[in-house]
């Protein structure tokens, strides 16, 4: 059959209906009584029509672990701590010959479930196997059988891809199959972070190095996400074996998909390796996983907040030099969502004016892990924990310096937690057996690459999220632009 080269339909036009399409959903979604298709609520039966008519493509409308990840405002650590490996990324395997001899048969269950719950599925979508698993959702591999049938232009929004079509277009014998991630979000996920995830999925469908959203699917409390399918490998196959040009690449196509994020006040949240799905043989990376991430709101009330020259006075007013015996003031709350060793010092400290910078932070902990090869390289059990882990390193006297800054006070009498910590330079040589007691060996000190990247990595650790240097500003440093260096010595030679 000749494939049908569809318009755009007239809601892919029009910003989504997310909401409509969440309609209905509420706290009683735990109710199997409740029949959410008879919600009489005017928009739902349309946007689901027009959900499942679009949902095929017409482009745009195709609207559409080892941390355990915490909740908004959740004081609760260790809540869901699974560590699981994933059962099979296919990383390595053959595309063209998935079959369902290898799947688990609890996942084979899993997989008639949802072909059961969504009408029609099955003869839109082959299910193939689980590759992956989250705090908030299970994603399954899936080929997209109708999809010769559809214009299918967020292919040209993933690296690589626009690659592989030409590739495929010279090989004219066989047909391609084309695959989906599938991500069935838990039920026990609230609505609004359903409808924040899809939402803002939706709004970022088209940058660069980020995840587009195909389409989603709502069937009473049930509700799928289709999302390309992209190939990567498991971080701990190769973080081990990066040679500096390697770690270059990934950081900044990592910076790259930040840098439009961050552009449209974007706050991801939930930076770590599992939510940036990259192939180190192409060296290209996708950024994905919305479900913590939120609009940045300035202006928060903390003394970070409060002009250079007002600060000193402010801060006085705010800090006492002593503890409160019985504290009854209500506890400070603020958004700590995120998981944790990934956490930035200002979200450890409850800062109600968290910016963009908290991502830069996660990316300064995925280059540490990288360069002292050890991951995970922070693992607190707390905030509290996760803030003395921190002060091991920069030491008491700049820990206090950040606590001010957000109107909080940091003091310990913990004997290793010095009052000047270590260079990160130490760190690094430490985690890699690099030092040789108090004596300097030509082993002892870092390699030239390796210099530029720890340097780099300190400028991501600024504990000032003020100074802290932005995705676009990062991307611009030495360490990401070798040839402009050696360019510009060649100028200077000429
Ligand atoms: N588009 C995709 N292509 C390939 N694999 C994917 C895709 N999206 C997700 N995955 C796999 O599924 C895993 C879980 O997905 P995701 O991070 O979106 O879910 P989550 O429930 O929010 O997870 P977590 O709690 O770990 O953040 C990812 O780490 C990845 O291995």
């Amino acid at each position: 059959m000749e494939p049908q080269p569809r318009k755009r339909s007239k809601t892919s036009q029009e910003p989504p209906k997310f909401a409509e399409f969440m309609k209905g959903m509420s706290k009683a979604q735990y109710d199997a009584e409740v029949d959410y298709d008879a919600v009489d609520d005017g928009g739902w039966e349309q946007m689901k029509e027009n959900i499942q008519q679009n949902a095929r493509g017409d482009a745009q409308q195709r609207e559409a672990q080892q941390y355990p990840k915490e909740d908004e405002y959740s004081d609760e650590e260790g809540q869901n701590d699974t560590d699981e490996e994933m059962e099979d990324d296919d990383s390595n395997s053959s595309e063209d010959s998935e079959s369902d001899e290898d799947v688990d048969p609890v996942v084979k269950i899993e997989i008639d479930k949802l072909n059961h719950t969504f009408k029609d599925f099955a003869k839109q979508y082959r299910l193939i196997n689980k590759i992956g698993e989250g705090t908030f959702s299970t994603v399954y591999k899936a080929e997209d059988l109708l999809f010769d049938q559809y214009e299918n232009e967020w292919r040209r929004m993933l690296p690589g891809e626009e690659e592989e079509d030409r590739k495929a277009s010279s090989m004219t014998h066989r047909r391609r199959p084309r695959y989906v991630a599938i991500k069935k979000i838990y039920v026990t996920s609230s609505p609004q972070r359903i409808l924040n995830e899809l939402e803002l999925l939706h709004k970022l469908t088209g940058l660069p190095n980020v995840v587009p959203l195909i389409t989603a699917f709502r069937h009473m409390d049930q509700v799928v996400a289709v999302l390309p399918y992209c190939k990567h490998t498991d971080f701990r196959e190769y973080f081990r074996q990066m040679s500096i040009s390697d770690i270059r690449e990934y950081m900044r196509s990592l910076l790259i998909a930040l840098k439009s994020v961050h552009e449209m006040n974007i706050i991801h949240r939930d930076i770590k390796p599992t939510n940036f799905l990259y192939d180190p043989e192409k060296r290209q990376g996708v950024l994905c996983d919305f479900g913590l991430a939120e609009t940045e709101v300035l202006g928060g009330n903390c003394p970070c907040n409060i002009p250079d020259d007002q600060f000193p006075y402010q801060i006085q007013m705010t800090l006492s030099n002593g503890y409160m015996k019985n504290d009854n003031r209500q506890p400070r709350r603020a958004n700590r969502a995120g998981t944790r060793g990934f956490r930035a010092p200002e979200v450890l400290f409850k800062c109600p004016n968290q910016t963009t910078k908290i991502d830069i932070w996660s990316v300064g902990v995925i280059l540490l892990t990288i360069l002292t090869k050890r991951f995970p390289f922070f693992n607190s059990a707390d905030d509290v924990d996760a803030l003395l882990e921190i002060a091991t390193i920069v030491g008491k006297s700049r820990m206090r310096a950040c606590a001010v800054l957000h109107g909080c006070s940091f003091e310990t009498n913990i004997p290793t937690i010095g009052e000047r910590g270590f260079t990160w330079e130490k760190i690094v040589l430490w985690a890699t057996g690099r030092t040789s007691g108090n004596r300097r060996t030509a082993a002892s000190v870092l390699a030239p690459g390796e210099h530029e990247a720890v340097q780099f990595m300190e400028k991501l650790f600024d504990l000032d999220p003020m100074t802290r240097p932005t995705a676009g500003e990062a991307l611009e440093m030495d360490f990401l632009n070798p040839d402009r260096e050696t360019k510009e010595e060649a100028d200077v030679v000429e």
